[in-house]
């Protein structure tokens, strides 16, 4: 039996309202989300088992509770999983919801059906989004989700390696109820037009996200004083923040630039998704 080998492309949050919270406790967002390509890979075959490899492999110790097991339980199960993981994990970029998407797409191609779309968001509320696998604007607690075309650009993606709690970033949002994004969006032709929109929208877990791991507001300045940063700002629940760039050159030397001041310090260049 052939293996299905599946990248797993960071997810980033290039904006995050929190527009108010469900009765269950989940909140509602409007978020402009993009892919950036560095990521995970999973690699699925016949048979049992399950390991991690790959640089950040020691701080995600294989658990029946990782996404990828969880996502293949629910396409059936009875396959072996390797997980090469690049992503920090607890990051805010999605790697657990990008893995178990991967993994979703691995077991599809070995000809089994999809889970429905309720099954899908009950693995993460970044699973629906991470399998669609496009950029989009994402609404509701992560069900919603309409194309968007974005213009060709690098992200430099800089972790401080703090793990941060989504959920301990939600619970310490000051308002629940802000504006979303404006409908329509405007057209993104190009950097400038993508830049200037994110520039006028908000990540509203950047905040809360600050007050418990200090360290992100470093990381977000480290981001906006590289040549050719465009923009910085927080992915998600964080601690990963992001970094728009027009071209390769500079966002590569970005990252090299972040990595000799910073060791201990996450860094990688790479081209948005869209
Ligand atoms: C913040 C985002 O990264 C934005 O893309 C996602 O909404 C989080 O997605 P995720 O990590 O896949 O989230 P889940 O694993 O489903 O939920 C983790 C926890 O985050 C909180 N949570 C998550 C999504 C959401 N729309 N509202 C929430 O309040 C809940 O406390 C939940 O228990
Ligand atoms: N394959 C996986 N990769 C990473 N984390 C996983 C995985 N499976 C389970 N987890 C658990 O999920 C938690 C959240 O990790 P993840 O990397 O998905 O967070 P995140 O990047 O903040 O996600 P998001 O941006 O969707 O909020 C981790 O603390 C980890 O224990």
């Amino acid at each position: 039996m052939a293996t299905e080998t599946e990248f797993a492309p960071a997810k980033v949050n290039l904006t995050l309202h929190v527009t108010g919270r469900r009765q269950d406790g989940y909140h509602l967002l409007d978020s402009l989300v993009v892919f950036a390509g560095v990521g995970d890979r999973v690699s699925v075959t016949t048979g049992e088992g399950f390991s991690v490899t790959g640089p950040q492999a020691a701080l995600l110790p294989p658990s029946d509770d990782n996404l990828c097991l969880r996502a293949a339980r629910a396409m059936g199960g009875g396959v072996a999983i390797t997980l090469d993981k690049v992503l920090p994990v607890a990051s805010g970029i999605g790697g657990g919801s990008a893995d178990a998407a991967a993994t979703l797409r691995a077991l599809a191609r070995m000809g089994r059906p999809l889970p429905d779309a309720e099954t899908v968001l009950k693995l993460g509320a970044d699973v629906p989004v991470c399998l669609s696998g496009h950029a989009v604007r994402m609404t509701g607690v992560g069900e919603g989700l309409a194309p968007v075309s974005v213009p060709p650009g690098w992200m430099v993606l800089v972790n401080p390696g703090v793990a941060v709690s989504t959920p301990s970033v939600f619970r310490a949002l000051d308002r629940r109820e802000n504006p979303p994004m404006p409908t329509p969006l405007p057209p993104l032709p190009d950097m400038a037009a993508l830049v200037a929109f994110v520039a006028s929208q908000r990540n509203d877990l950047e905040a809360p996200a600050i007050a418990l791991a200090p360290v992100i507001a470093d990381v977000k300045a480290a981001l906006a004083a590289q040549d050719g940063c465009l923009l910085a700002r927080m992915s998600g629940s964080g601690a990963t923040c992001f970094g728009l760039f027009a071209g390769q050159a500079s966002a590569e030397a970005a990252a090299r630039a972040i990595r000799a001041a910073q060791p201990g310090w996450w860094a990688a260049a790479a081209p948005m998704l869209g």
